[in-house]
């Protein structure tokens, strides 16, 4: 089940909040510049699965959200936990980093964990298939897979490079709640 916990940065054991329903989580969300929407993840893709496959069986949902809001670029990550690079990769989205854009990621399989770190305040969506969630460029945030990753997500970007992260070094990422397996 999709998820939100807030805490202030401050107090990694003790949340402020935890909501579970669609409208509490997006609408908390909405306050703070982020989209959440359930979309409809109809076709099955297993984590694992080549972008190419990801790409064609999601290709409508794709060029929606390219026209709507203008992106360029679009890849796919698919992990489960026979990854040979699980670890290396684990390792890369953990640590606090901003990207010059808006990360959207729409969740096709599996679960990840997104934590978004805005203003003194700390929010942990936990974002399973359908969701589909946007990340104002600029924020502050990681991304937990957990150690037996299990999930597909499609990523859009508005810049033709893909994937940039500027790292700001702090360590707060180490401090807060990461997947549970
Ligand atoms: C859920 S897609 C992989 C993670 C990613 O792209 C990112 O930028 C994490 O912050
Ligand atoms: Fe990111
Ligand atoms: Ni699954």
């Amino acid at each position: 089940m999709s998820s939100l916990t807030v805490y202030h940065q401050s107090s990694p054991d003790v949340p402020n909040k935890m909501l579970t329903h669609l409208e509490d989580i997006a609408s908390t969300l909405g306050e703070v510049g982020v989209r959440f929407e359930r979309w409809q993840a109809s076709t099955k893709v297993l984590p694992g699965a080549s972008q190419d496959e990801v790409i064609a069986a999601y290709r409508a949902q794709i060029d929606q959200l390219m026209a709507e809001r203008g992106y360029v670029t679009v890849d796919v990550v698919s992990l489960d936990k026979s990854h040979p690079q699980k670890d290396e990769l684990r390792a890369k989205f953990l640590d606090e980093h901003r990207h010059g854009e808006d990360e959207v990621r729409f969740f096709v399989a599996g679960r990840g964990l997104f934590t978004l770190h805005i203003d003194d305040y700390v929010y942990a969506v936990l974002c399973e298939k359908n969701d589909l969630i946007s990340v104002p460029a600029g924020t502050r945030h990681w991304f937990d897979m957990g150690e037996f990753p299990h999930f597909v997500a499609i990523r859009l970007f508005n810049n033709p490079e893909g994937w940039v992260a500027n790292f700001t070094g702090a360590d707060i990422a180490s401090r807060f709640p990461r997947l549970e397996d």
